[in-house]
């Protein structure tokens, strides 16, 4: 699937961050549908967590974003985090960030406060999250703090869902994992898929991360210098060397 031929939720203009006098991302244009995992992949420090955190609006205090982030064709570029939230943007950042001595359910309870649709109990939410990470119901009274790496991605995950987000974002979501949890988290991302939730991935592991994916952008210090359906990065010379071959 391309990402032009259909109308995009989420699309960024020309959107630069600069930290003083360091510029992160160079006027970056990326486009993601319903529907669709758009992968970003890159080298450490070509801007990929900025990337993520100016669309959310959750730059560091030294952070300044410009350009524009449109969700569903409006220009949210000015609104604090909490009302992109509120109206369907979720990040799941680096380091997860949970609160580590509450347990797992009350984390993932946490993740609905912005959640205002009539009708919706928080229980319904939780049940939606332990169809997806049955171990989570298991575990639901554990403290967060005392769950292993892959668990604690999973109630990142599942926290970020119980927003109901239509664009959720993931920040090195295999970052630390073992190789088999790290396949259990990507089969739940391209499940995602499945129920409309468009994903926008940030992955140094980029085999699996354009396995997953229908589109995928390059980022090299702050400069998108690639793009185009995943499939067809996969089987680019230049991404092969740089980012898929035998060292990686
Ligand atoms: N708060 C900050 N203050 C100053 N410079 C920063 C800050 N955050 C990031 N940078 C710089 O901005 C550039 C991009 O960083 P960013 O974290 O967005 O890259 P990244 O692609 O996500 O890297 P990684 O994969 O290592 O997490 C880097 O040069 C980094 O040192």
């Amino acid at each position: 699937m391309s990402a032009d031929n259909t109308k995009a939720v989420l699309e960024t203009r020309n959107l630069s961050v600069r930290y003083g006098k360091v510029e992160a991302l160079r006027a970056t244009n990326l486009r993601l549908c319903a529907g669709q995992i758009v992968t970003v992949i890159g080298p450490n420090g070509a801007g990929k967590s900025s990337l993520l955190n100016a669309i959310m609006g959750a730059l560091p205090t030294n952070g300044q974003a410009e350009g524009a982030v449109l969700y569903e064709d409006h220009d949210v570029s000015h609104h604090a985090i909490e009302l992109r939230l509120g109206k369907g943007l979720a990040l799941v950042p680096e380091k997860r960030e949970l609160f580590t001595t509450m347990s797992v359910e009350d984390n993932l309870v946490l993740g609905a406060y912005r959640r205002r649709k009539a009708g919706w109990s928080y229980r319904d939410g939780l049940e939606r999250i332990y169809s997806i990470f049955p171990r989570l119901k298991e575990r639901r009274h554990q403290l967060a703090g005392t769950m292993s790496g892959g668990e604690r991605q999973m109630v990142a995950i599942g926290r970020a869902l119980m927003s109901d987000p239509k664009v959720l974002m993931l920040d090195e979501p295999s970052l630390g994992l073992a190789p088999r949890v790290m396949a259990e988290v990507f089969h739940v991302i391209s499940h995602l898929r499945d129920s409309g939730v468009a994903t926008l991935l940030i992955e140094q592991n980029s085999r699996a991360a354009l396995q997953v994916s229908d589109y995928g952008y390059v980022l090299e210090v702050g400069d998108v210098t690639l793009e185009g359906p995943a499939a067809d990065l996969a089987k680019n010379p230049k991404v092969i060397e740089a980012y898929l071959g035998a060292k990686h």
